[in-house]
């Protein structure tokens, strides 16, 4: 059986968009969702995991940094080390075949990476290759960028292999959107992207999944 984990930070439309492949016979027979992880107690997403019987837990980064003030960079960068090694333990105590980062929004470290390196990872962003990498606002940035300098902007969504450096991981899947100036809402092309995301992030799964049976 193919062991997925699920890392998420909040509505978790993305982490739906892969429970109802599953159940739909999209991905691999053997392939189950064992555990869903929020660094949010609040991300809606763990009330979509519950319900389809999926073993979920909460690992904040806030109550490891919470008594740190934040001009002590050492002591908050030791209270980071000490997260992703208790997240490690947690990914790594349901055996994974393959993490997708659907929504996480913490920086993965390198003392997170090292212990998963034989575990490909996969993030969904919502940009194409190489444009608003690092940041949590790429849709709306990419609309911005269009209505700025008033001309089509080609963007959309990608699904890529997580390394160290954020978002320029290997793409797995990549869907472009066009957007014109003028013509649709920020909310019109935001709701075009998570369609076009909830078809890459299964995409991308069932491909690694794939490369995994080989
Ligand atoms: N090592 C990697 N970690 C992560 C990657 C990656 O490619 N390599 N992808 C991200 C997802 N992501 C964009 O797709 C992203 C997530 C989070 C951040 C970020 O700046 N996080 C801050 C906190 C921000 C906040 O609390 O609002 C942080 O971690 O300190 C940028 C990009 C997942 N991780
Ligand atoms: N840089 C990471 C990032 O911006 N991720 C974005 O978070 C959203 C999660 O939605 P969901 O919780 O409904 O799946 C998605 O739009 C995903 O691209």
């Amino acid at each position: 059986m193919a062991r997925i984990v699920v890392l998420i930070s909040g509505s978790g439309s993305n982490l739906q968009a892969l429970i109802d492949a599953q159940k739909q016979g999209r991905l691999d027979d053997d392939a189950h969702i064992v555990s869903v992880i929020s660094s949010s107690k609040n991300a809606y997403g763990l009330t979509r995991a519950a319900d389809n019987g999926i073993p979920t837990r909460v690992h904040s980064l806030y109550p490891y940094t919470k008594a740190i003030p934040k001009e002590d960079k050492a002591a908050r960068a030791n209270a980071r080390t000490r997260f992703e090694n208790d997240l490690a333990r947690l990914v790594l105590e349901n055996k994974p075949d393959v993490i997708i980062c659907a929504g996480w929004l913490l920086i993965l470290g390198s003392t997170f990476l090292s212990q998963l390196q034989s575990v490909p990872i996969l993030n969904l962003h919502p940009a194409l290759p190489g444009c608003f990498d690092g940041t949590t606002h790429a849709i709306e940035m990419a609309w911005q960028k269009c209505q700025d300098e008033n001309k089509p902007l080609m963007a959309g969504c990608m699904v890529h292999y997580v390394i160290e450096e954020v978002d320029k991981g290997e793409p797995l899947v990549v869907k472009q959107l066009e957007i014109t100036p003028g013509k649709e809402t920020l909310e019109q092309y935001e709701q075009r992207v998570h369609a076009a995301e909830h078809v890459a992030i299964v995409d991308a799964t069932q491909k690694v999944l794939q490369q995994l049976r080989k």
